[in-house]
């Protein structure tokens, strides 16, 4: 028996074969498709298929499609902590849940709504099913219950009426919280933040995208530990010993603490891990700005059609789906200007409502690539019903890692199905935004042209002569300036033109004379 196991806890009203937390091996174990680094990881810029070389890679969002589809729920695999190292992802097991959320006053009742619509969303997106959905109107939520202690009964009651086993909760709940909540309810209770969580770790895909993720994972558990080391050991007197002697069963002091232990461990390692991984893609990220490639990031809410917009501008063949965060990982393809500038395109991760902040730790290598573009293009919605809610969203998280000062044009997407009234509203809301749908391509015209004119010009003009031995360099103001004028002569090439200042450095020794 020990401090940390409580006895008094009775057993579940309604056991169910899923854990409470279950620790599912290595992605190779149990979806080998997806182990690798996928192919849309790490792209180097001067490898990146530009869009007018790209044949068959339009069928990687499909394949990605077909894994994903692929991906099942594990159920029955060991609760114990016993080989952090071996633990890839920690996954909830969601099944048929209830909603719970807190109405805070001086919030539109249409707000509080969505965010639960969205929760709804989440969950699906997670692989649940949605019995209900339940919001308490108060001015804050309650420290020990989330919801006031006499509405927890309430909650209770629908739970067993339809037969749920899981309640998520609209907000990120404190350790205590969700102890309580557990205690009251007498079934599994996950916050928001776990659900997002849980959403991050089914998609990622790249190595740098997985430990990025385990590692949020990982420092949203260590709080938590108690509690759901005291779940683990019910859990597995339960299934161990056919219910009785549970708390025999109980992890011991010491076992908490070399769980402990071995997650900050664990915690340690990821982070180095995560720092080698950045320094890899800051050394391309430099590589490119020293190229003076112009760099485009497309950010937005999640589902905003981001993913559809770069496929659109550069046949990149990203996954498309309908589903909250399909994309994890960046993908950086190489376009042109209507006039030949070559210029990077990157989608990344979307952004939700309250994202948790662990992510946004563990991503921001990831999203400082945003901060650090010369031009952002912030995907809205136009079918969403609230989209300048989701703009303010994104919007939060830009000024977090340092991005709101990008220069940015606002894309309001899916013209296709948006209402015509909430367009033309819309539009005056975002005076400076073009109106596109990924879908139809209409408007991406106008796009590239307001990429084109916001992208920095080469702005130097050089007239110089470059022997034949240079081509390098040669090609190198065609793919990155403008040319101007191009002679053939007995000496070399005569090339006046506009480049970026460091390649007009680089061009200084070849100066014509005449
Ligand atoms: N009708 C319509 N649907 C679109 C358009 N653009 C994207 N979609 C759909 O919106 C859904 C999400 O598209 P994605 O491109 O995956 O969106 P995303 O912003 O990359 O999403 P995440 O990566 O999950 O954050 C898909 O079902 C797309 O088919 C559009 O212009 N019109
Ligand atoms: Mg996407």
């Amino acid at each position: 028996m020990t401090a940390d196991y409580d006895a008094s806890r009775p057993e579940r009203a309604r056991p169910t074969d899923s854990s409470e937390v279950l620790f599912v091996r290595t992605a190779a174990t149990w979806n080998p498709g997806t182990a690798s680094t996928g192919p849309a990881a790490d792209i180097d810029a001067f490898d990146l298929p530009a869009d007018d070389t790209v044949g068959t890679v339009g069928t990687q969002g499909d394949r990605d499609l077909a894994d994903r589809a692929a991906l099942r729920r594990v159920v029955g695999l060991s609760t114990e902590l016993t080989d952090i190292t071996e633990v890839e992802y920690r996954k909830l097991q969601l099944e048929r849940v209830v909603l719970v959320g807190v109405w805070a006053g001086g919030v539109a009742a249409a707000e509080a709504e969505a965010s639960m619509a969205e929760l709804a969303r989440l969950a699906e997106t997670a692989g649940s099913v949605v019995l209900d959905a339940v919001v308490q109107r108060r001015s804050h939520p309650d420290a020990g219950t989330f919801i006031g202690s006499g509405k927890v009964t309430e909650l209770k009651e629908i739970v067993e009426v339809t037969g749920a086993d899981t309640v998520i909760a609209d907000g990120e709940l404190s350790p205590g919280q969700l102890r309580n909540l557990e205690e009251k309810l007498r079934v599994k209770v996950v916050d928001r933040t776990a659900l997002i969580l849980d959403i991050f770790a089914q998609h990622a895909r790249s190595r740098e995208g997985k430990a990025q993720v385990e590692l949020a994972q990982l420092n949203y558990l260590v709080p938590r530990l108690r509690g759901w080391g005291v779940a683990l050991s019910r859990q597995r007197g339960g299934r161990v010993a056919g219910g009785a002697g549970i708390g025999s069963r109980g992890p011991g002091e010491t076992k908490l603490e070399i769980d402990r232990r071995r997650i900050y461990k664990r915690i340690a390692q990821l982070r180095s891990d995560l720092s080698a991984m950045r320094r890899v893609r800051d050394t391309k990220r430099s590589q490119r700005r020293a190229r003076a490639i112009p760099a485009v990031s497309i950010a937005g809410y999640t589902n905003a059609g981001k993913s559809s917009l770069l496929n659109r501008l550069t046949d990149a063949g990203v996954l498309v789906e309908d589903a909250l965060f399909a994309t994890l990982d960046p993908t950086t393809r190489r376009s042109r200007t209507a006039d030949g500038r070559i210029y990077t395109l990157t989608d990344t991760v979307g952004f939700v409502r309250h994202l948790p902040h662990q992510l946004v730790e563990s991503f921001r290598s990831t999203l400082e690539e945003i901060g650090d573009s010369d031009l952002l293009l912030h995907v809205v919605d136009a079918s969403d019903e609230h989209p300048e809610d989701q703009v303010t969203a994104v919007r939060t998280v830009l000024a977090e890692i340092e991005a709101a000062e990008v220069v940015e044009i606002v894309v309001i997407n899916k013209a296709d199905t948006a209402q015509a009234d909430e367009l033309t509203r819309l539009r005056h809301l975002f005076p400076d935004a073009v109106v596109v749908s990924a879908r139809t391509g209409e408007g991406i015209d106008e796009l590239r042209r307001r990429i084109a004119d916001a992208l920095p010009d080469p702005s130097i003009t050089v007239d110089v002569l470059l022997p034949f031995t240079e081509g390098a360099l040669l090609s190198r103001i065609h793919e990155e300036g403008e040319v101007l004028l191009e002679e053939h002569t007995g000496d070399g090439t005569r090339v006046r033109g506009r480049v970026y200042p460091d390649l007009a450095g680089l061009l200084a020794p070849f100066v014509a004379v005449n």
